[in-house]
């Protein structure tokens, strides 16, 4: 694990945005931790978080033409990527984000910001079993955009509808390539170093034991 995924678990961890305890997932499982990006609730939180996205971003020499921050969760995650793009890289790119409900007076329709076209990075906050990332995926087919790549801030490393992981089958469904900052092998090597969190392990490790994919 590199210096800033162990800085951006202990963030995630300070502000209880990454919590251990029993929670219940879009998919139905039940998982020991749970990773609440919502909690990122203050401007500071934002533009830190922003500069972690935006660093993997730059990173990864992934090309791509605009950001796009599937609702809720993913648009102040793309929002706060596009700014800390342009503020620490030099970069400035055009971001858009869809609304769930369509809008049908005023402008209109489901997009919000820049035009949905050409490669399109995708921003969201978790993948667990990709069902997310697939309704996205259809608003990017629908608006005739390819897919640049995925950016996520956790990969849980979970099954997805088959054997393979989750972000395995989005790769090879959509032929991208999916880009985190940290991964659920992370977590536990963190937590294998922490005296404070170490007693989530064992819980932790029985949940990858079963929908983890290693
Ligand atoms: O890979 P999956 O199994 O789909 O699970 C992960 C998704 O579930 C949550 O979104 P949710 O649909 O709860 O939306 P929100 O952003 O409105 O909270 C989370 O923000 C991820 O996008
Ligand atoms: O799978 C989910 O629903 C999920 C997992 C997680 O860690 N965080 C989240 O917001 N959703």
């Amino acid at each position: 694990m590199k210096d800033y995924q162990r800085d951006f678990i202990a963030f995630a961890i300070d502000r209880q945005v990454l919590r251990f305890g029993e929670f219940t997932l879009k998919s139905g499982r039940t998982s020991p931790y749970f990773f609440n990006a919502g909690l990122f609730n203050k401007g500071s939180d934002l533009a830190k978080l922003g500069r972690f996205y935006a660093a993997a971003l730059a990173d990864s020499e992934v090309d791509f033409d605009v950001l796009f921050g599937p609702a809720y969760k993913g648009i102040p995650i793309a929002t706060a990527t596009a700014v800390a793009l342009f503020d620490h890289h030099g970069i400035d790119t055009p971001y858009c984000f869809n609304r769930k409900e369509k809008k049908d007076h005023g402008e209109g329709g489901n997009l919000v910001g820049a035009e949905l076209s050409g490669k399109v990075m995708l921003v969201d906050d978790v993948i667990t079993a990709g069902t997310a990332i697939r309704e996205a995926m259809d608003i990017v087919k629908a608006n005739g955009a390819d897919l640049g790549g995925v950016l996520i801030a956790l990969d849980r490393q979970e099954k997805g509808q088959g054997e393979l992981s989750a972000i395995q089958e989005v790769e090879r469904d959509f032929g991208a390539k999916v880009i985190n900052i940290v991964s659920l092998n992370d977590i536990i090597e963190f937590l294998k170093d922490d005296a404070e969190f170490a007693e989530h392990l064992p819980k932790v490790k029985q949940y990858r034991e079963k929908y983890g994919v290693q």
